[in-house]
């Protein structure tokens, strides 16, 4: 008769312990494997001095296994689990945190609220490059000028502008080795996925690592106590647009558009999707409005008019504002100051729209 994993778990069950009870009893056996005639288990025990104590329950259970026809061979095992290494104390901005982003995700069962964060608004574009990263830098500004406690998670994580956007640099600390401590500039809260990245680092992690990494930036980051906390994903509706959902309690995304028809069509997917994935959509911005010749004055449509102000009508949605394209708010946005820092009209636009949230409760 074959050697079953019953046969020795009975054979060794009634063994008694040093500490009472029996082997049977107590959860210690682990890895146990049956080759032809070679029976391997692992003993794991609480810890060294425990271990021997149990050296003379191995020794009978080894006797006993050895003794069953078609056993020749007992190897037992006993371990301690080690105990986890105290953190390294690393202090002051710049030093690098011990955490490696971009791990598989641990399980999590559905939203997990960020402690201290009332709300969560996603900043999302369905096609790349119509100024969604410069929207929601400059509108974390509006808001924070506006008196709310911002903060910003950069989750554009094919192109993390937002350091260079908010003039941020060098790696966060962590002074216990397990939680990121934020950067701030211009009264905002901000965290980057580039910040742990090295220079021109290209990601190539798909769906689990993207996921572990946001999981982090969204639960190991010190953020604080936050009004509201804004996420610039990446352009699209891929894996990162859809583990947030899943993993945070999105208030609402907004969509930034240009009036162009093809960005119009892409921004229609990504209000889809979060349609799809439960998370209302609480606007749409048109970026790259209007563009007024600095010189004489000219106003000039160069992407259309006002299409994503129709588009948000037929949608039935709430156009949030127009936003202007202006060197000005690419320059600010080069340098580090975002330009609703300053005065002028763009200031004054992206003023309004953190107003509209505020009022709507959701800032
Ligand atoms: N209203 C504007 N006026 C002038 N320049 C702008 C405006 N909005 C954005 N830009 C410029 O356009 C470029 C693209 O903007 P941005 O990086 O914000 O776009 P994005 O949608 O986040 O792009 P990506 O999809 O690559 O993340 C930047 O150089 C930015 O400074």
């Amino acid at each position: 008769m074959p050697v079953t994993r019953e046969t020795i778990l009975t054979a060794i069950s009634d063994i008694a312990l040093p500490q009472g009870g029996t082997l049977g009893q107590a959860d210690l056996i682990r890895a146990l494997t049956i080759d032809q005639d070679t029976v391997r288990f692992v003993l794991e025990v609480e810890n060294a001095a425990t271990a021997q104590a149990m050296a003379p329950v191995e020794a009978e259970a080894r006797a006993r296994l050895e003794r069953i026809p078609g056993v020749a061979k007992v190897q037992i095992v006993m371990t301690a689990p080690a105990k986890p290494a105290p953190p390294k104390a690393v202090s002051g901005q710049g030093a690098a945190p011990s955490l490696k982003i971009g791990g598989h995700p641990t399980p999590q069962a559905g939203p997990q609220a960020i402690p201290g964060v009332r709300h969560i608004i996603a900043v999302g574009s369905g096609k790349g490059g119509v100024g969604k990263s410069t929207v929601t830098s400059n509108l974390a500004v509006a808001l924070a000028r506006a008196g709310r406690k911002v903060g910003l998670l950069d989750a554009d994580i094919y192109g993390p502008s937002q350091p260079r956007m908010m003039g941020v640099s060098g790696r966060p600390a962590s002074p216990d080795g397990q939680r990121i401590d934020p950067m701030h500039a211009h009264g905002v809260t901000v965290m980057s996925i580039g910040l742990m990245l090295k220079e021109g680092e290209a990601l190539v992690w798909r769906g689990p690592m993207l996921m572990g990494a946001l999981q982090q930036l969204l639960q190991q980051v010190n953020w604080g106590e936050l009004d509201v906390l804004l996420i610039d994903l990446p352009p699209g509706t891929g894996d990162v647009q859809l583990s947030l959902c899943q993993k945070a309690p999105v208030t609402g995304a907004i969509i930034v558009s240009t009036p162009q028809d093809v960005a119009l069509l892409d921004a229609r997917r990504a209000i889809d999707m979060f349609g799809k994935l439960k998370t209302p959509v609480l606007g749409l911005v048109e970026n790259m409005s209007t563009y007024i010749c600095p010189k004489c004055g000219h106003e000039a449509h160069l992407f259309g008019h006002g299409g994503v102000a129709a588009e948000a009508e037929a949608l039935n949605l709430p156009f949030l504002g127009a936003l202007p394209l202006e060197l000005e708010v690419r320059l600010a946005g080069d340098s580090g100051r975002p330009v609703a820092l300053g005065d002028g009209a763009v200031s004054e636009a992206y003023a309004r729209l953190a107003d509209r949230l505020v009022q709507g409760g959701i800032a």
